[in-house]
């Protein structure tokens, strides 16, 4: 059972996958309700309401995934999330024709003054002539982000007769050309366009991307529109240039606070306004929370995501075909962690074989995810595995090779520290499963799985004999054994299995024996 927190208001329709599901239990409340326990929550629903800060995933030690039903991550600490491995998702083109088409109305309704009209009319005024607007055909537009919203509004302004004028680093000339715009610089579109709407994510970069210096190099009378996030055009630049009488018009959906109180552009006649209201339509509250809901159940169920904005997107097909290696790769870390006895500063991945074929980088954050297992107090998962290491000065690299041992498929790692390295390879065989097949030097083969006791020994006679007699003096039962060695009466190693782990009395027996070099249980 996994307990989900919709914490705004989203669709009751669309989280139908959820409460479909018999595993789901939904909490429809604020984060800061008194009846919420936060710290058994797994999944956090939100639109753009609810902050997602570090401060309340702390409180939540058992949160799984954050999901947003609509497009701006903005609200969510996304970096802290992807540190603590929470998975953050969006549904990002469930509102993209809603924020468009209400972008476009915005635009319609500034250029012929209809909200003003509206208000007036209701006052039981009558007065054309103030209210004299201006066409949009023929006009240029600026779009600043052409993503999928700023793509959307070009199309319909271009129907409308307009020229459109874009600025979008990311954008191919093909792109452009296919969508019939102007790709141009950010001061181009300032200085040309009649028009100028934003349509980029809130980012360090394009916070403020329209501010005092950039709205010096616009035309006067020139009409601003901001119905993606507020600061994208600085607030306060803007109020001045409004009450200069440079800008002619503006039209937000969006505030830097919302709602934004006593708003210095709220005063002004030319500048119209609506309360965050881009995706509210029926259609788009439907289509985004259907979308997280099923991506959140999908995550559950123990599939892969699509929509991650902190981890990369994998196909349900190659997941399945992972799956085998996923195990064995994170069994592989784990062990790892349990027998290298010092500061591991570098940990070396080598894939050969058939596993060559799949995506090794996911399987490498599993290693690491089993190499940090048990070590530090933060869950290590894909979304957070490289960040952790790269954080505890640990560099990890990985190789293709093409000398894979005899088997099929080879996932061979080391653990380097100061002072010794240590290697444990590992197969995974069809209808077999995963063996363990290398262990710090020695061709070995054993299931990484359970209580485990990995003994290195000297190969003498007897030594068999001895280790059995311990345990069969403990009523201990070996599940499975295997042995190997290098040479006859050299170094050995032996991996017992046992249905539970051994006392620290019996281990303490076995490593008083002669034979024994060392002794290193190895729990899976
Ligand atoms: N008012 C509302 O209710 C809604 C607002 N939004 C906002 O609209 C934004 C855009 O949404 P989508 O088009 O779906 O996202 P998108 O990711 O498809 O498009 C964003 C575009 O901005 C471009 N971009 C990024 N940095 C830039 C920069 N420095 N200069 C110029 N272009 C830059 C990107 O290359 C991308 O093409 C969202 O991030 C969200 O904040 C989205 C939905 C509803
Ligand atoms: O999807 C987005 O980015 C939006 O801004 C929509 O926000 P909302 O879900 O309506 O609070």
């Amino acid at each position: 059972m996994y307990q989900i927190l919709v914490a705004d208001a989203i669709s009751e329709e669309g989280l139908y996958p959820l409460l479909n599901d018999t595993n789901a239990e939904i909490i429809q409340k604020k984060t800061d309700d008194p009846e919420v326990d936060l710290s058994t929550i797994k999944a956090l629903l939100v639109r753009s309401a609810t902050k997602v800060t570090d401060e309340l995933m702390a409180e939540m030690p058992n949160l799984k995934i954050i999901a947003r039903a609509g497009v701006g991550v903005d609200n969510i600490d996304v970096p802290a999330a992807t540190k603590r491995g929470i998975i953050v998702i969006n549904a990002p083109d469930g509102n993209t024709i809603s924020t468009a088409e209400h972008t476009f109305a915005m635009m319609a309704s500034l250029m012929r003054n209809i909200p003003q009209a509206h208000s007036s009319v209701k006052n039981l005024e009558w007065k054309r002539n103030q209210y004299v607007g201006t066409e949009l055909f023929g006009k240029n537009l600026g779009i600043v982000g052409m993503g999928r919203i700023g793509s959307e509004i070009a199309k319909r302004a271009k129907v409308f007769g307009m020229s459109v004028l874009v600025f979008d680093p990311f954008l191919t000339k093909e792109r452009a050309a296919k969508l019939g715009v102007e790709s141009t610089t950010l001061d181009e579109i300032l200085q040309r366009s009649d028009i100028i709407t934003v349509h980029t994510p809130l980012t360090p970069e394009t916070k403020g991307i329209i501010n005092e210096e950039a709205l010096k190099k616009t035309k006067k009378g020139v009409r601003l529109l901001n119905c993606a996030r507020g600061g994208i055009i600085d607030e306060q630049d803007l109020a001045k240039y409004v009450a200069n009488g440079h800008v002619g018009g503006v039209a937000l959906d969006v505030f830097e606070t919302e709602p934004p109180g006593e708003h210095p552009l709220l005063k002004y006649d030319n500048v119209i306004v609506t309360p965050h209201l881009g995706a509210s339509t029926k259609e788009a509250q439907l289509n985004v929370a259907t979308q997280v809901a099923q991506e959140v159940r999908t995550y559950f169920e123990g599939n892969p995501v699509s929509n991650s904005i902190n981890l990369p997107a994998i196909s349900k097909d190659i997941y399945e075909k992972i799956q085998p290696f996923y195990q064995i790769s994170k069994q592989i870390g784990n062990i790892l962690t349990q027998c290298v006895k010092e500061g591991v500063h570098e940990l070396s991945i080598t894939y050969s074989g058939s596993v060559t074929e799949l995506e090794t980088a996911y399987l490498t954050k599993a290693m690491l995810s089993g190499f940090f297992k048990g070590r530090i107090d933060v869950n290590v998962n894909e979304v957070n595995a490289l960040l952790t290491a790269k954080e505890r000065g640990i560099t990890v690299g990985e190789k293709i090779s093409t000398e894979a041992f005899g088997y099929d498929n080879c996932i061979s790692v080391t653990a380097k520290g100061e002072e010794n390295a240590f290697t444990v390879r590992g197969t995974f065989i069809d209808h077999y499963g995963p063996r363990i097949v290398y262990l710090n030097g020695f061709n070995i083969d054993f299931l990484p799985e359970g209580n485990l006791l990995y003994i290195q020994h000297m190969d003498r006679p007897g030594v068999i004999g001895h280790v059995g007699q311990v345990l069969g003096d403990h009523h201990i039962n070996i599940a499975t054994m295997q042995v190997g060695r290098k040479q006859a009466g050299g170094e050995a190693i032996m991996v017992l299995a046992f249905d539970k782990p051994l006392s620290e009395n019996e281990l303490s027996l076995l490593n008083n024996l002669d034979e024994i070099v060392s002794i290193n249980p190895i729990i899976l």
